[in-house]
């Protein structure tokens, strides 16, 4: 086994040369085998084997700096760096990250988790390194997904000032989650397809370099000058007429190509991108042939490709793409905007109903957000379906081009609570607290899946801005019964009592209702109450809890600060209700990646320790 002598970095450099082939093929199988236990982000991962490999062979780590963007394809890098014994606790509580993780290893320079970001990280090294006189080299390496994220071209602008050399590396599988989309992906594919035109630039350079002395130098000409035998040669255009160098392509899986280029690359001065063509799911073929549903996956039988743990329940997001496929039909009007989730949000079924009315507009949330603000103008009814991490990004976009303009956009916010595996970039805990800040935002939340599909029908009748929250995951199919209609800015009371008033937002009423059951078996009289809105707030039913009650309970899965249980702690106190409030929500901390039940019991937000704060609060009472 040649992959038993990889245990620290720079082992690779250690390898006769034929053993890398076999090397590469080793670290797929154990990949797929690690994977299909864990789960995890594999066919990004089996894309970049040789990419990965080629690059530790180039460069020299923990020195040079590799950031890799968004990072879900980091997993060969952490299994060169030492971290091969991670892969049984990958993603778990306590375990590896699925990321790269700067409290991992000198060999991460960089935390990614989110798209785009990892150019203007590497800039930031490049231009450090320029300022401070030291010298390694720094490398990002970013895939053609995210090179359609807003940040990315920023990066690029800001870059071509760069006078010191910076490689990013392209990393090109025509693919972003699903089938990538937009100009740039389009371009890079004719670079792709052009292949008599690059036979000719690689015919020239090969013959140019078989010159000695002389023809290095001219190739170094090539790529320092704006000459006009470079613009007939090269392709990546539109990169050089940004000043970028653009090498490329090169095959991502012949090793001795690349590292060949990133030896050349690291000889120019200035910001040099190096286009790599890799397969996602290379080596593994139910990966390859569904790119998309091994982007990410579950547990998984290897010889099927199939789940090991089939879904008998619907999710959240196999209801949300029910609705908006009867809302699709009934409405013209109706559209749908995803920034690159179609899959994950469950867009893909109104996608394939309504393409004329669905848009993936890449990994673009801030354009996501002004694009459906625009549609909104004039005259349709957009419905943004975004992950609430994701969202972050458009803060200025929701604030500036909706809410001040108090345009029906929905937002449908996906993933929101916590998400598990992903870990602290992923965790959907902030959008309460950073969209009910916004004036003419309304914020609602369903208890159940019913209420889910409600929530949605009136948020499309709904003519102002409106965010509805829900969880990854299963939905929760219980107090069926309880269906009264969606009243704006009203809650819904479920089981009316003394003692304690638990007021739950979202998600967390199925917890509360477990809470209540326990404190009933303590002969607690506790009235449940759907709060359905966090903003805004239910007013008269807070003033009628307050006066009936001991204590009022918030509970929410969003931080505390800036949460509902703050505002509802605030009109309280505003009103002199005197009634002392308990808000159980997640303390202002990043919360790490593990199972979502592990993580609610980290943070204090499940049944359990809800009952013991709810005790030892009335206690003291
Ligand atoms: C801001 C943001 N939006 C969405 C995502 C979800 N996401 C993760 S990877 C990915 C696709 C990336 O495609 P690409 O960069 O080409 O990498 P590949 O998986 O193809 O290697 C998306 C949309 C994210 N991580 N960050
Ligand atoms: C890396 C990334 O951002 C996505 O692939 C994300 O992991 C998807 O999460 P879900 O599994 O919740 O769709
Ligand atoms: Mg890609």
């Amino acid at each position: 086994m040649v992959l038993e002598k990889i245990n620290q970095v720079n082992d690779i450099k250690k390898l006769e040369p034929q053993e890398l082939p076999i090397l590469a093929d080793e670290i797929r199988n154990f990949l797929i085998r690690k994977i299909s236990v864990t789960g995890g982000h594999l066919a990004s991962n089996l894309g970049v084997v040789e990419l990965t490999m080629a690059m530790h062979l180039a460069f020299d780590l923990p020195k040079d700096k590799i950031i890799w963007d968004v990072g879900h394809q980091s997993y060969t890098h952490k299994l060169l760096t030492g971290r091969k014994e991670g892969f049984d606790g990958l993603r778990k509580y306590g375990g590896m990250s699925g990321f790269p993780k700067r409290a991992e290893s000198a060999c991460d320079c960089f935390d990614t988790g989110h798209s785009s970001t990892s150019i203007s990280a590497g800039l930031g090294y490049a231009m450090a390194r320029e300022i401070s006189g030291e010298d390694y080299k720094v490398i990002s390496v970013i895939g053609d997904g995210a090179l359609t994220g807003g940040m990315a071209y920023e990066a690029l602008n800001n870059a071509s000032k760069l006078k010191s050399n910076f490689i990013i590396v392209l990393n090109d599988n025509n693919m972003s989650i699903s089938e990538n989309v937009g100009g740039m992906s389009k371009y890079l594919s004719s670079i792709r397809t052009a292949s008599a035109y690059q036979d000719l630039k690689n015919g020239v350079i090969d013959s140019l370099s078989r010159i000695p002395v002389y023809g290095e130098k001219i190739i170094r000409n090539i790529h320092k000058t704006k000459s006009s035998i470079k613009q007939l040669v090269i392709p990546g255009m539109y990169f050089e007429n940004m000043g970028i160098v653009y090498l490329g392509p090169v095959d991502g899986h012949d090793i001795s190509a690349m590292i060949r280029t990133f030896h050349e690359a690291s000889k120019i001065e200035g910001a040099v991108l190096v286009h790599v063509i890799t397969k996602k799911g290379k080596g593994y073929v139910p990966a390859e042939r569904h790119p998309a549903r091994f982007h990410g996956t579950e547990p998984f039988d290897i010889e099927t490709g199939l789940p090991l743990k089939p879904r008998v329940k619907a999710n959240y997001q196999d209801i949300f793409s029910t609705v908006m496929r009867k809302l699709g039909d009934r409405d013209p009007k109706v559209v749908a905007i995803t920034a690159a989730m179609a899959d994950g949000t469950g867009l893909k079924r109104f996608r394939n109903m309504f393409p004329e009315r669905f848009f993936d507009v890449g990994i673009a949330e801030e354009h996501a957000v002004t694009f459906a603000a625009g549609l909104a103008a004039a005259g349709l009814k957009p419905i943004v379906a975004v992950y609430s991490s994701f969202l972050q990004r458009a803060y200025d976009q929701i604030l500036h081009d909706v809410c001040i303009q108090n345009l029906p956009v929905v937002f449908a916010i996906d993933r929101a609570g916590l998400v598990g595996s992903d870990g602290e970039t992923h965790q959907g805990i902030f959008d309460i607290s950073y969209l009910s800040g916004m004036p003419n935002m309304t914020l609602a939340a369903p208890k159940n899946k019913w209420e889910l599909s409600d929530m949605i029908k009136f948020a499309v009748k709904f003519e102002t801005p409106i965010a509805i929250r829900y969880p990854r995951g299963e939905a929760y199919d219980g107090l069926k019964e309880f269906r009264a209609p969606i009243v704006f800015g009203k809650s819904e009371i479920i089981y009316d009592e003394c003692d304690i008033a638990l007021i739950a937002y979202g998600s967390m009423v199925k917890t509360a209702v477990e809470v209540r059951e326990r404190l009933k078996a303590l002969d607690y009289h506790c009235s449940l109450i759907n709060a359905r809105f966090a903003k805004p707030l239910d007013e008269e039913m807070l003033r009628q809890a307050a006066k009936e009650h001991k204590l009022i309970v918030t509970l929410e899965e969003n931080v505390l600060s800036g949460g509902f249980g703050e505002h509802v702690t605030e009109y309280l106190s505003a009103c002199h209700a005197g009634v002392p409030v308990l808000n159980i929500a997640i303390s202002d901390e990043y919360v790490e990646h593990g199972n979502v039940d592990i993580l609610r019991q980290e943070v204090g937000i499940d049944a359990d320790s809800i009952y013991k704060k709810i005790i030892a609060e009335f206690i003291g009472l």
